[in-house]
């Protein structure tokens, strides 16, 4: 029976998510801001239901997907949670405020919800969430993207993204930092800190490379089961040189996931 899925947010992400989708699992609700309903609705055009809250559906979504952004996650993760349903997330850097991370855990357990942290742009988060089982000593993890992926975020106060001739390194700091001065571009340095040595002790370095067309992201992690080290050299979304196409791809493999009574 086909599965009937509701996506908060609409963006790039999302609209590669929906032309992705796979058989069997139908978008059936989008939640946008009310300033995007109209025109959301247009695009549309009568394909799935637009919302601007979840007490407007009176339904029951199979699988919420947060497309959204951090903003998306803090207005309705709490109230879909409390609804019991299961939300699969990107905006992981969110959970970087640690009141919202305790009241969407509160509101999960209270409500019988489940939220689950999507690998997004990266690989191998289910290896360094082993890896913690045993002690991890250090983990790193350091973002190279073209000048245009950090256009409108806070790089543009750290670095003169016109101007800059060769690969810089323009911040330096925590996890939990990084997540919350760039909410649209660090949420993996949030995913690997959530997997790995937390939001404190996860060192990250953002870097602009005018020579690069790529989103890449490397982490090393080093512990009891020894050491590793990943790069991932992903192509970024047409539509936002921002956002990796992976990250839409890990929603649709969640979209996969529920669907599929054996899934990887
Ligand atoms: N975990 C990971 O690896 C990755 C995570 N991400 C996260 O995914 C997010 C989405 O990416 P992308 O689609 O490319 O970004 P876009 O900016 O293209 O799309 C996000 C959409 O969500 C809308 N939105 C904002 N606030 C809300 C809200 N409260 N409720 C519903 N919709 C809302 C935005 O509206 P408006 O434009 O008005 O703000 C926009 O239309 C990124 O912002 C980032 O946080 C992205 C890449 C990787
Ligand atoms: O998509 C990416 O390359 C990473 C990203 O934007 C994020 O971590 O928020």
């Amino acid at each position: 029976m086909t599965q009937r899925l509701m996506m908060i947010g609409y963006g790039a992400m999302g609209s590669e998510v929906h032309r992705l989708l796979p058989l069997g699992m139908e978008l059936a609700w989008v939640m946008v801001p009310e300033a995007h309903a109209a025109a959301t609705r247009d695009r549309l055009a009568g394909r799935a239901e637009v919302l601007t809250a979840i007490e407007a559906c009176a339904e029951r979504p199979d699988l919420v997907v947060e497309c959204a952004g951090q903003p998306g996650l803090a207005e309705h993760g709490e109230a879909v949670l409390r609804r019991g349903l299961t939300l699969a997330v990107v905006a992981t850097g969110a959970l970087a405020d640690e009141a919202l991370f305790d009241r969407l855990a509160t509101a999960a357990r209270e409500g019988g919800g489940r939220m689950q942290l999507l690998s997004g742009a990266v690989a191998g988060m289910d290896g360094l969430a082993a890896a913690r089982e045993g002690g991890l000593d250090e983990v790193t993890y350091e973002a190279c993207k073209a000048p245009r992926s950090w256009k409108g975020s806070h790089a543009a106060q750290l670095i003169d993204l016109d101007a800059v001739s060769e690969k810089t390194v323009f911040f330096e700091g925590d996890a939990g930092e990084a997540a919350r001065l760039f909410p649209a571009n660090s949420n993996v340095a949030a995913t690997i800190a959530l997997a790995g040595v937390g939001m404190r002790d996860t060192r990250v370095q953002l870097i602009v490379d005018p020579a690069t067309r790529r989103n890449t992201h490397r982490i090393h992690a080093k512990g009891r089961f020894g050491e590793f080290t990943i790069e991932l050299n992903g192509h970024p979304l047409e539509s936002n040189p921002k956002t990796s196409t992976l990250a839409a791809l890990s929603v649709v493999r969640a979209c996969r996931q529920a669907l599929e009574p054996v899934s990887f």
